[in-house]
C-alpha cells in the first residue's frame, strides 16, 4: 500500500558555511494494505523525516514514494493535493483549531471537499460516535483533555475516508492510560475500515500494542525489519534489543541493589538475568537446568509479555549450588537461546 523505494532526504543548513544534514539515507520500506507499521528510533533518527516524506510534506532529494498505485514523487502540485486527501495525519500535538468546536474541527475537511451541510452534519456525527466523543461536540479543544483532543484529531483525520493514516507520535504526549485508549481506538479503525496506518513512535511499548510490522531507524537509515513477533523473538541489532529491553520493568528492589557487588567470593551467590525469547520461553528450562545441574533458582522477579502473538520475558534470580555447577547450567541455557547475565553477587 505504502511503498518506499531508496528514499533519500538531505538537508542543508547555513551556517558559517552550507552544511549538509542526511536525515533519510536510502529507505527502502514495503507497508501492506490494512497493516499497522511502526518505525521505532531515537531521537533524530529521521522518523519524523521519513513520515513526512510519506505524504511528501517533505520531498525526498532522491528516491520514489508510491501509494496505492499512484507515484506521489511524479504528481503534479494539484495530483498530489486530491492524492494527500487519501492521506491522512495526526501529530503529537494535535493541531486542532482553538476557535472552532469539536464538531467544526471534524468538519473542516469535508467543507473544504464541499460537501453539503446536511452530509457534513450526518459524516461528522457518525466519526464523533466512532471515537467516543458525542456529547463532546460543542466544546472547545481548550476544554479537552489530551486523550479527547487526538480523539478529534483522529475523527477529523478519517473524515475523508482515507485509505492511509500517517501517525507523527501521536500518543507521545498522553499519559499511559490514555495512550492506551488511543492505541485500542487505532487498532478498532485498522480492524473496522481496513485502513492501513504507518505510525512512527520512539516507544516500544506502542509497537508491542498494536503493530503488526516493525522497523527500526538509526541515523537514517532502516537497520532491522520484520513483523513484530520475529523482532521481538530474534532481535538482530543491538538498538532493537534495547528498545525491547526498555519495555522491561526490571530494575532490582533497592535492598538487593544495596547488596550486589561485582565480584564473587567464597560466599557468595550470583543473581542473573535470564531473557526468554520464541522459542526458548515455552521449555520449562529453569526446573530442567535445576534438576539436571543440582542447583536452585531463587526467582527475585519476573516479567512475560507478548508482541505480535510471541511471549517474551525475564526472570532473576539469585542462583545457589556449587560454582562449576551454576557455570554448567548457564551453558545448558545459552545453548537453549536464553540470554544469560550475571548482574552481580550477593551473601
Ligand atoms: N528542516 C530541517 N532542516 C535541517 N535539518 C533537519 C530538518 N528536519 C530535520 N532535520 C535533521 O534531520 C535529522 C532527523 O530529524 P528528524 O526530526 O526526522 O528525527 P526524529 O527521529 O523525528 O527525531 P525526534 O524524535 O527528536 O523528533 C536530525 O539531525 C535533524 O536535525
Amino acid at each position: 500500500m505504502i511503498t518506499l523505494e531508496n528514499v533519500s532526504k538531505e538537508f542543508e543548513v547555513k551556517g558559517k558555511t552550507i552544511k549538509t544534514i542526511k536525515a533519510l539515507n536510502d529507505v527502502t520500506l514495503n507497508v501492506p494494505k490494512g497493516t499497522i507499521y511502526g518505525v521505532i528510533g531515537s531521537s533524530g533518527a529521521g522518523k519524523s523525516t521519513l513520515i513526512r516524506c510519506v505524504n511528501l510534506l517533505e520531498r525526498p532529494t532522491c528516491g520514489k514514494v508510491v501509494i496505492g498505485d499512484k507515484e506521489l514523487t511524479q504528481l503534479k502540485e494539484r495530483e498530489l493535493i486530491l492524492a494527500r486527501r487519501k492521506i491522512a495525519m495526526i501529530f503529537q500535538h494535535f493541531n486542532l483549531l482553538s476557535s472552532r468546536t469539536v464538531f467544526e474541527n471534524v468538519a473542516l475537511p469535508l467543507e473544504l471537499s464541499h460537501l453539503s451541510k446536511d452530509q457534513i452534519k450526518n459524516k461528522v456525527n457518525d466519526l464523533l460516535e466512532l471515537v467516543g466523543l458525542a456529547d463532546k461536540k460543542e466544546a472547545y479543544p481548550s476544554n479537552l483533555s489530551g486523550g479527547q483532543k487526538q480523539r478529534v484529531a483522529i475523527a477529523r483525520a478519517l473524515a475523508n475516508d482515507p485509505e492511509v493514516l500517517l501517525c507523527d507520535e501521536a500518543t507521545s504526549a498522553l499519559d499511559p492510560a490514555t495512550t492506551q485508549s488511543i492505541l485500542e481506538l487505532l487498532k478498532e479503525i485498522n480492524t473496522r475500515l481496513g485502513l492501513t496506518i504507518l505510525l512512527i513512535t520512539h516507544e516500544m511499548e506502542v509497537v508491542k500494542r498494536i503493530c503488526d510490522r516493525v522497523a527500526v531507524i538509526d541515523k537514517g537509515e532502516l537497520i532491522e525489519t520484520g513483523t513484530v513477533s520475529e523482532v521481538f523473538s530474534n532481535p538482530k541489532t543491538a538498538l532493537a534489543k534495547r528498545f525491547i529491553a526498555s519495555t522491561f520493568h526490571n530494575e532490582l528492589p533497592q535492598e538487593y541493589l544495596d547488596r550486589l557487588h561485582p565480584n564473587p567470593d567464597d560466599k557468595s551467590e550470583p543473581i542473573i538475568r535470564f531473557e526468554f525469547t520464541g522459542k526458548s520461553i515455552d521449555a520449562p528450562l529453569l526446573s530442567q537446568a535445576s534438576k539436571q545441574f543440582g542447583i536452585d533458582f531463587s526467582i527475585l522477579m519476573s516479567q512475560i509479555d507478548y508482541a505480535g502473538g510471541v511471549k517474551f520475558g525475564f526472570v532473576i534470580a539469585e542462583v545457589v549450588g556449587e560454582h562449576e555447577k551454576i557455570l554448567q547450567a548457564k551453558e545448558f541455557l545459552r545453548e537453549h537461546k536464553v540470554k544469560v547475565e550475571v548482574l552481580g553477587y550477593v551473601e
